[in-house]
């Protein structure tokens, strides 16, 4: 198989028919076939996008160099295949973008573990991927810092290649990237939901007012239309049009009357109609403007919207971002439509908008015909980018089966008290991998009412506790009865990390407290399986409840035996104030 990629503007079917002698193919809105269908025989297959998929039957081979002629003159990624029985030809979406990835993840084929050292030049590769693909410096920046950070922070999981490990890292950043979940329309509990478009000129609000009624009216949703782009006369011809094309009532009521004035007729008659929802096209400018902008917060004022949309164009790359920033800014807005991202948009606009305005892209549009718009999918977008679906469900099974004998490798070690700093490092690690300690408090139950002074203190604790188990040396950390006995060592930990003594005294102390503590905990759980959540949670609160003076004494007791059977040649109990 041959595979070759190359930069060119926007396919479209005029490059084609212009130089094709076949006629104009269906455009479908299927979905990327697993794999393209190619016709019997010698033939060519070629798609756009995702949304696009283009056929063609012929077996001449000049056919095949016009077409490559054609592609290579304008501006997506292709890539080429040769398959048994025919020439294969791809023009992705972000297709320039998942390319420049892919550069990555091979330069780290052959490696074992991913290390500092060896992720330099696939993280370069990755910054300059999304900087060609538009996405702002900053984004840039902190993006590739966390995928950075999570690459060396992250052990071999068996099975799984760095270069695998590294795709799936990337994949979990674009998701957050992105804004994480689809970001649903929020619907009014009473009266009308209304939602107000507003965007500069072009990119795609009339159209988009119709489609959002279309895929509305599928939601099973009772939609009207209020024309108020005043401005362009023929855009309140063109949504009546759509209105009609849609089957969905549309309020005009000319170009001689103030927008803010027609939203007030329009939302009396949707009143009176009992419509669900009722969507109001505003006129776009050349740039933002302060007439524009007082103009749409009259009519925001007037509508009282649910939802303030913002519609963008996803080949403005960056500049889509700012957009949405500066309207929120200036008269508050909900979220962005991203438009056109069916064109040769190279994805900047989608992995900027909301990281840069703090909104999230709720809906985008894939075309031109009215059913081309579709929710934002954070996750299915990042796929899309990759391109890599199997290696990414690949690396969570694998990571799944990890969790798994690691958590019953753990349990082994916490029932035969050898819960070691190693395996105190692995847990501070996993914590740290599943976001900010804030966010993982925040999901405890009953754990709300820790202040964020507490969490930032926790935090800091954490990295503390970090600096002092990597000063530690392996057969310090496996078995910490060395550092309980002798201060000397302790000493060298505390100089190494920049601890005091103290400070690493009191991390060793933590540790066979823990060790107790983990032990009665899982002689409280049933069975003796590792605790979910809410059981550690019981677990705890039945051993709050133990009456003073009992459950606490003994466990207190049992802390110390702990500590003196696991440091049994220690000179004194009080070995850490003492001298070697
Ligand atoms: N390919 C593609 N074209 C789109 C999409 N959305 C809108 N368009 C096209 O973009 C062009 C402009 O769309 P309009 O809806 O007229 O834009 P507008 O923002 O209302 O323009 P003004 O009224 O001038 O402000 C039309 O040709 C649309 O068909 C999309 O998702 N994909």
């Amino acid at each position: 198989m041959e595979a070759a990629t190359t930069s060119f503007s926007r396919v479209t079917w005029r490059h084609f028919s212009a130089a094709l002698p076949v006629s104009k193919p269906t455009l479908s809105n299927s979905k990327i076939p697993k794999k393209p269908t190619t016709p019997a025989g010698s033939s060519t297959s070629l798609w756009t996008g995702s949304t696009h998929s283009l056929s063609f039957s012929s077996t001449a081979n000049s056919f095949t160099r016009q077409v490559w002629g054609v592609i290579n003159s304008t501006n997506a990624t292709v890539r080429r295949e040769m398959l048994p029985g025919g020439l294969i030809i791809r023009a992705e979406m972000f297709g320039q973008l998942t390319s420049g990835l892919e550069t990555a993840w091979n330069k780290l084929k052959g490696e074992e573990v991913l290390t500092k050292e060896n992720i330099a030049e696939p993280m370069r590769d990755i910054r300059r991927a999304l900087l060609e693909a538009d996405v702002s410096l900053p984004v840039v920046r902190r993006f590739v810092q966390a995928i950075s950070d999570q690459a060396v922070g992250t052990g071999v999981i068996r099975g799984v290649r760095p270069d695998q490990q590294l795709v799936k890292i990337v994949n979990d950043e674009l998701v957050k990237l992105m804004g994480g979940e689809v970001s649903e329309l929020v619907f009014a509990k009473t009266g009308p939901t209304v939602i107000l478009l507003a965007g500069l000129q072009g990119v795609g609000k009339t159209t988009v007012s119709a489609k959002l009624a279309l895929y509305l009216q599928k939601l099973g949703k009772n939609c009207m239309l209020i024309a108020g782009d005043v401005y362009r006369p023929a855009a309140i011809d063109q949504l009546v049009i759509l209105g009609e094309q849609v089957g969905v009532p549309v309020y005009a009521a000319g170009t001689e009357i103030k927008p803010a004035e027609i939203a007030r007729q329009g939302l009396a008659e949707a009143r009176k109609r009992n419509v669900d929802v009722v969507i109001m096209d505003t006129a776009g400018r050349l740039q933002i403007n302060k007439t524009m902008m007082d103009e749409l917060k009259e009519v925001k004022r007037v509508l009282n919207p649910t939802e303030v949309l913002l519609v963008v164009d996803a080949m403005t790359g960056q500049e889509a971002a700012a957009l949405v920033t500066t309207f929120n800014l200036e008269i508050g807005i909900t979220g962005a439509i991203l438009t056109k991202l069916d064109g040769d948009s190279r994805g900047g606009a989608a992995l900027s908008v909301k990281e840069v305005s703090g909104k999230p892209i709720k809906l985008v549009g894939r075309g031109e015909r009215m059913e081309d718009l579709e929710p934002f999918y954070p996750d299915r977008m990042a796929g899309r980018i990759l391109g890599m679906g199997d290696v990414l469900s690949f690396v969570e099974k694998a990571q799944e089966v990890m969790r798994q004998e690691d958590a019953e490798e753990l349990q082994k070690k916490i029932m035969s008290a050898k819960f070691d700093f190693n395996d105190f490092l692995k847990q501070t690690r996993a914590v740290a991998q599943m976001g900010s300690m804030s966010r993982v408090i925040g999901m405890i139950p009953g754990m709300g009412k820790v202040t964020p002074a507490q969490i930032r203190e926790a935090e800091k604790n954490v990295k503390m506790m970090e600096a002092m188990i990597e000063a530690m040396t392996p057969e310090e950390r496996e078995k910490p009865e060395l550092l309980a006995e002798s201060p000397a060592r302790r000493k060298r930990v505390a100089q190494d990390s920049g601890k005091t003594e103290q400070q690493v005294s009191q991390l060793v102390a933590q540790l066979f407290q823990m060790r107790v503590r983990m032990k009665n905990l899982m002689g409280v759980m049933e069975g003796g399986s590792l605790p979910a959540l809410s059981n550690l949670e019981e677990a705890m609160k039945s051993e709050q409840k133990a009456p003073p003076g009992t459950a606490r004494r003994k466990r207190r007791s049992e802390s110390r035996r702990q500590f003196a059977d696991s440091a049994s040649s220690r000179p004194s109990p009080r070995g850490f104030g003492a001298k070697n």
